[in-house]
């Protein structure tokens, strides 16, 4: 089988995620979730929160579902790289992302969020698209959609075409040739720390040298931005006017009126350059003369995050066959 599904961008102004309708239960229930290829749980807004933690958005009610499963005694917890995070019970049931079922996923009801979430009233919980041993339920843990759907799928394969400021898609099961230009360019996936690392093979700022570097990072759909080493940050905002590296914003931030420089990195011999308008990513406060950058250092996050500013430059293939591969392709 196959699905394919839309990648909405959840703010008309700047991409911060994008949601993609998942319909849950008997009779269906559709909540727009983010689909995270950084994490491995499946959670959803459930009518076990109290209401003081829900502002608006869409919520999955397991007991108004004929095919939802209680997972007794199992509970998750989980929390992101920018500090949010939820908690709660798991049930199982059917799960539809654009034709494609899953009978008896893991549904992992939230009973707790954190206050970012009850504020996002875009997003009404997240698919994860890590592999499966990063996932939080115990005592015993659970397979993401993807990997339950894997042996049903025409090929073990998702892709992600994420756009700039418009809708994209998801699919599952198949590559369509009618969404890259040119060859897609494959290199091998280390799957051990649970998320889809790879190798870069070096960047460029603007139209200067490509300097040939191994860079480990890993492409993740669920993070707005790309967080990258320091040396290749500082040489990149070197090149912009008025640009520094804020401790109140948290970040490389510019007078929004810069030229921006477009930063191309390396997949093997193939190369992607993100636009400039990408790298200007959004004012750091609604209307305010100063933007915030999309490339940032990521000294404090721990890795490199090849995040949508760059997903979105590209096709991008996440091979979950054995070995797993990714595969990047201009668009
Ligand atoms: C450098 S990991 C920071 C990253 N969270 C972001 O990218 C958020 C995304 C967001 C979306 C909607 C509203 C608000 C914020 O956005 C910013 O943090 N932004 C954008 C706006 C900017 N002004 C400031 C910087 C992050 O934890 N991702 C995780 C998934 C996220 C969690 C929050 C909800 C959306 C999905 C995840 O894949 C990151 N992961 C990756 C590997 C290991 C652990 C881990 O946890």
């Amino acid at each position: 089988g196959t699905g394919s599904a839309a990648a909405v961008p959840i703010n008309a102004d700047f991409d911060i995620a994008y949601v993609t309708p998942v319909t849950l239960g008997t009779p269906p229930q559709t909540l727009q979730l983010d689909f995270d290829s950084g994490s491995s749980d499946l959670w959803v807004f459930s009518s076990h929160l109290p209401t003081s933690q829900i502002r608006g958005q869409q919520i999955y009610a397991p007991n108004k579902s004929s095919t939802a499963k209680l997972l007794d005694g199992h509970s998750w917890s989980i929390t992101y790289g920018d500090g949010s995070g939820s908690r709660g019970n798991v049930y199982t049931d059917n799960v539809t992302v654009g034709g494609l079922t899953v009978g008896s996923q893991a549904i992992e009801c939230a009973q707790q969020v954190s206050s970012s979430f009850t504020t996002e009233d875009h997003i009404d919980g997240l698919v994860g698209l890590g592999f499966s041993t990063l996932n939080t339920v115990s005592p015993k843990s659970q397979l993401t959609f993807f990997d339950n759907a894997k042996s049903n799928l025409d090929s073990p394969v998702f892709t992600a075409d994420l756009k700039y400021k418009q809708a994209g898609t998801y699919d599952f099961g198949f590559i369509d040739e009618a969404k890259y230009t040119g060859e897609i360019t494959y290199v091998p996936v280390n799957s051990d720390p649970g998320y889809w690392t790879f190798p870069s093979s070096g960047y460029a700022v603007g139209s200067g040298n490509f300097t040939a570097s191994s860079i480990s990072g890993i492409a993740d759909t669920g993070t707005s931005l790309v967080y990258l080493p320091t040396a290749i940050v500082t040489a990149y905002y070197r090149q912009v006017q008025g640009a520094t590296n804020s401790r109140s914003y948290g970040g490389y931030v510019f007078p929004c009126a810069s030229t921006l420089p477009t930063f191309t990195f390396g997949v093997g011999a193939a190369r992607f350059t993100i636009p400039a308008a990408y790298l200007n990513y959004a004012p750091v406060t609604p209307g305010s003369a100063t933007c915030f950058g999309g490339l940032q250092s990521s000294s404090g996050v721990g890795i490199n995050i090849w995040g949508d500013v760059a997903l979105k430059a590209a096709f991008v293939v996440f091979n979950g066959g054995n070995p797993p591969t990714i595969g990047w392709a201009a668009k």
